[in-house]
């Protein structure tokens, strides 16, 4: 559906072409990423994201959710994937090879996706891979170099970034598929090598020479088979994604569920591994879950609190041993209901177990009324009992009665 009135948050990245920034649907509350650009040179690279996101349709590369001008800027609006780029999570931490793969994998399935599609990314390399929740989440971004097999106009001339660039691209050739081959090398070495590129070749020796990218000692032996298949000099002699996806350093499933565990509650809200097996199959994803669930609880008569596996926790009403209260009154017991009760709390708790959540709801009970009766109701007794105390003192003056006179004395009349 295409997002009209929408909200720009924080800054979420910036790169050479342009910001990036949170933002979120205020007809729905949806919340996604927006990339703007508002120079004729960044402009030029962002018409040419949207170009091709939207032309793409593959769940390992970022979703494409509309484009608009607002404010002089152009903007791309754009699937929002949490946890930041592969870069920097393996700059952050070293990675293990079992990531490394996981990673490798995403890369090459969104590649094969975008290859079968005529697209070449023309920039892969670790920071444009988004980690989303954990490596079977991950993204394919930043598609403003990309170009089409088949756009003459648009190919050639230097695209992307230079340590990542196969030799045809360093050389001024169009990029090909193959051309992205070799960067997916060159990312699985920045991988295990802490987000660097390591090797110190020069482009000169890349381009025209016979220099290669150093493979990173710490990889396995599959590992530099792998990097291998990817970096020969002859683009025709490289694998394709769809080979590399059988290679052993891809092909086993190393992304066992429930082996990665999300970093943050946004991660796993966010978290859509679940949407879409790799045949295709949907699937609920965690968020669905949690949006249908919040849907159903305020929903009128969703939930059956009495089954549905729920348990009252807390219960303010009669027979309740902790909280029953049969006066309401907070001052006088002191009981926890009553502090409960002031709190503003007081009600009808349940809880229930789901999914591994412990969801709550909290209702709150007709004590207040109940409380609201009873000073009603004292209050009422003392205004009909000023009549007689006035009758008494009147009565009590013109008879001189002295008892009258005590009693009223004694309750300060006088
Ligand atoms: N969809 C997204 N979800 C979350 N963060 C994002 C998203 N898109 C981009 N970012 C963040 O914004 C940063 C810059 O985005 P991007 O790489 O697309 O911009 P760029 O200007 O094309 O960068 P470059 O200089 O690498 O060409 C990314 O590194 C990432 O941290």
């Amino acid at each position: 559906m295409e997002i009209k009135n929408w909200v720009k948050g924080s800054c979420i990245g910036r790169g050479s072409f342009g910001k990036v920034n949170l933002a979120f649907d205020a007809s729905n509350g949806q919340i996604f990423a927006v990339k703007s650009a508002n120079s004729i040179a960044t402009v030029d690279s962002l018409e040419n994201e949207i170009r091709v996101l939207k032309s793409l349709n593959s769940p390992y590369v970022v979703t494409y959710l509309g484009d608009d001008v607002r404010f002089g800027e152009r903007n791309l609006l754009m699937e929002y994937v949490p946890g930041g780029t592969v870069a920097d999570a393996a700059a952050k931490s070293p990675m293990e090879e079992a990531e490394v793969r996981a990673y490798a994998r995403r890369v090459a399935l969104a590649l094969r996706d975008a290859h079968a599609a005529g697209v070449v990314h023309c920039d892969v390399k670790a920071r444009n891979v988004l980690a989303g929740a954990n490596p079977d989440s991950a993204k394919l971004a930043d598609f403003g170099s990309a170009t089409r097999v088949v756009d003459g106009a648009r190919a050639g001339g230097l695209r992307g970034t230079p340590l990542w660039m196969a030799p045809e691209v360093v050389r001024g050739e169009a990029p090909l598929p193959a051309s992205d081959v070799w960067s997916l090398g060159c990312t699985v070495i920045e991988m295990a090598t802490g987000g660097k590129a390591p090797w110190e070749v020069s482009m000169v020796e890349i381009g025209y020479g016979e220099g290669l990218p150093t493979v990173s000692a710490a990889l396995s032996d599959v590992g530099k088979d792998f990097i291998e298949k990817c970096l020969r000099r002859e683009g025709r002699e490289r694998w394709t994604c769809e080979m590399l996806l059988e290679h052993p350093f891809l092909a086993v499933d190393l992304m066992v569920r429930g082996r990665w565990s999300p970093r943050t509650v946004i991660e796993a809200i966010f978290d859509d591994d679940d949407d879409e097996d790799e045949d295709g199959t949907e699937l609920s994803s965690g968020s669905e879950w949690a949006r249908d669930r919040i849907v159903e609880l305020v929903g009128d008569g969703g939930v059956v609190w009495e089954s549905e596996g729920w348990e009252v926790v807390r219960w303010g009403g009669e027979g309740d041993p902790i909280g029953n209260c049969l006066s309401g009154c907070c001052f006088c017991c002191g009981c926890e209901c009553c502090c409960w009760e002031e709190e503003g709390m007081s009600g009808l708790e349940h809880e229930q177990v789901e999914n591994g959540m412990v969801v709550r709801d909290l209702r709150v009970l007709s004590i207040s009324e109940d409380l609201f009766v009873y000073h009603f109701f004292v209050l009422s007794c003392w205004i009909m009992l000023l009549p007689v105390w006035i009758m008494i003192w009147l009565f009590g003056h013109r008879l001189g009665t002295d008892f009258l006179k005590t009693v009223c004395s004694g309750f300060g009349f006088f």
